[in-house]
């Protein structure tokens, strides 16, 4: 009689004779495989969040457009001023105020009032606060020491008409569409958003309404994916979810490939019974990779269902949430124009000791302690979806690394490092 495999009880161990791909082989290939798919629209700046630019764009006008006052205050022309330690100068008439511009020419050796943001009008070079002089008998009156230029902004001091703003691929952020405004740069050409579709499987799934059945769950993948890529910038497109059923999933694959530039599903990427997901996408589509050495999401499927892109990822839901960071994201960002952006990490001391498998890298649900010491999460249950609201980011454990005590350096990477 022969004798049961020994024990393991790790769904993650690594079992030999299997081609365990490490992570970095994986996004490797992705990479390679990825191009970008999105046409080319021009739009409003004022619409432009979130959108990747299809051009270089170069400041139309300087930022200071025309040299201007900093304060509120009094201005006059330095190499003007009498000599000594107090100076006294005529005011004259008029002033000039934020889109309010003094025409006419100020006399050497006068002042006159200007506000913040008021266009230097011509004789006027330097500026002096409003709370250092006082005003006798129509002269504005102040100690010396100021410098020439003090309290003003020179045109052109911050940005000059020509210069490179942003490069294309670039992803337009709040605090850009203000420089393009300030640059009198209207429209921008943006890549078109990509179209990603998000697809759930599983029989136990209800989407909306009450659960009915003893044996049902809500969906949490979905709305998750759905609103991460929103996030992203992307054309979210709900597929719905399918049973276990290899017809219905074929059918929402060939949907998904009809109105999305690239599939998620989840669910059913193992290899159990009722995986058909990893079924069909290893029999009826080219599969990339398969059975990547990472926890959590070790069953994920990597392939092209035509030429659309499907990420099968694991049905547990932190699973399917970093898988989406690892993988999804960096590869959708070529598709989408951006070019690869790998996560920035930051190298912190752990809080936390752990023993792993050497062969597979690890993320961990992860935040700081109070003194920039990197916690993990109570449990590495991926089915745990409150840890990933307790994160704030995620811990990387390196595929060679077998031990981790307290006080070595870990690398954590904060969710924003993954655009959210
Ligand atoms: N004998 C083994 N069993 C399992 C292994 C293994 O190596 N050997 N690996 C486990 C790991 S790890 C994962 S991950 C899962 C992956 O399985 P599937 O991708 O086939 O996912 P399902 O079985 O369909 O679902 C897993 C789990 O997640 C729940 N789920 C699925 N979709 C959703 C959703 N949209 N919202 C919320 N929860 C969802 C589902 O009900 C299951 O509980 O396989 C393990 N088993
Ligand atoms: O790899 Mo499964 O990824 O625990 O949830």
């Amino acid at each position: 009689m022969t004798q049961p495999p020994k024990l393991s009880n790790d769904c993650f161990a690594l079992p030999r004779g299997v081609d365990w791909t490490p992570v970095d082989d994986a996004l490797a290939m992705l990479k390679g495989a990825m191009k970008t798919v999105v046409g080319v629209e021009t739009i409003d700046v004022n619409m432009s969040g979130e959108r990747i630019l299809a051009n270089d764009i170069t400041a139309l006008q300087s930022n200071p457009p025309f040299a201007n006052s900093a304060v509120d205050g009094y201005g006059f022309r330095f190499d003007s001023l009498p000599v000594g330690e107090q100076i006294s100068v005529p005011l004259i008439d008029g002033r000039a105020a934020a889109g309010q511009a003094f025409q006419g020419v100020v006399p050497a050796c006068t002042a006159i009032r200007v506000l913040t943001g008021a266009r230097l009008p011509d004789g006027v070079d330097t500026v002096i606060l409003q709370e250092d002089i006082r005003i006798e008998s129509d002269h504005v009156q102040f100690e010396s020491g100021l410098k020439q230029g003090a309290n003003t902004r020179r045109a052109g001091e911050d940005v000059t008409a020509g210069e490179m703003l942003f490069r294309a691929r670039h992803r337009i952020q709040p605090q850009d569409i203000a420089i393009m405004s300030a640059t009198g740069v209207q429209h921008v050409d943006v890549f078109k958003k990509l179209r990603v579709g998000v697809l759930s499987t599983g029989d136990e799934l209800v989407s909306d309404g009450n659960i009915t059945k003893t044996a049902q769950i809500f969906d949490a993948n979905r709305p998750m994916l759905l609103d991460l890529l929103t996030r992203w910038g992307y054309a979210a497109v709900d597929l719905g979810h399918v049973g276990d059923n290899s017809d219905q999933i074929r059918k929402a694959f060939a949907k998904g490939a009809d109105i999305a530039d690239a599939i998620i599903t989840t669910g059913g990427a193992s290899a159990g019974d009722e995986d058909h997901v990893s079924n069909i996408l290893t029999t009826e589509a080219t599969l990339h990779t398969w059975r990547v050495a990472i926890k959590p999401g070790r069953p994920l499927a990597l392939a092209m269902w035509n030429d659309t892109p499907i990420f099968g990822f694991p049905g547990n839901p932190v699973a399917a949430f970093v898988c989406s960071l690892v993988f999804a994201r960096p590869a959708l960002g070529v598709m989408a124009g951006t070019g690869w952006n790998a996560p920035r990490g930051f190298q912190l001391p752990a809080a936390f000791s752990k023993s792993k498998k050497a062969g597979r890298r690890e993320f961990l649900r992860a935040r700081l302690t109070n003194d920039n010491h990197v916690e993990v999460f109570k449990s590495e249950g991926s089915g745990r979806i409150s840890g990933l609201s307790w994160a704030t980011g995620l811990v990387e454990l390196p595929d060679h690394k077998m031990e981790v005590c307290t006080g070595d350096l870990v690398t954590f990477y904060p969710y924003s490092a993954f655009g959210i």
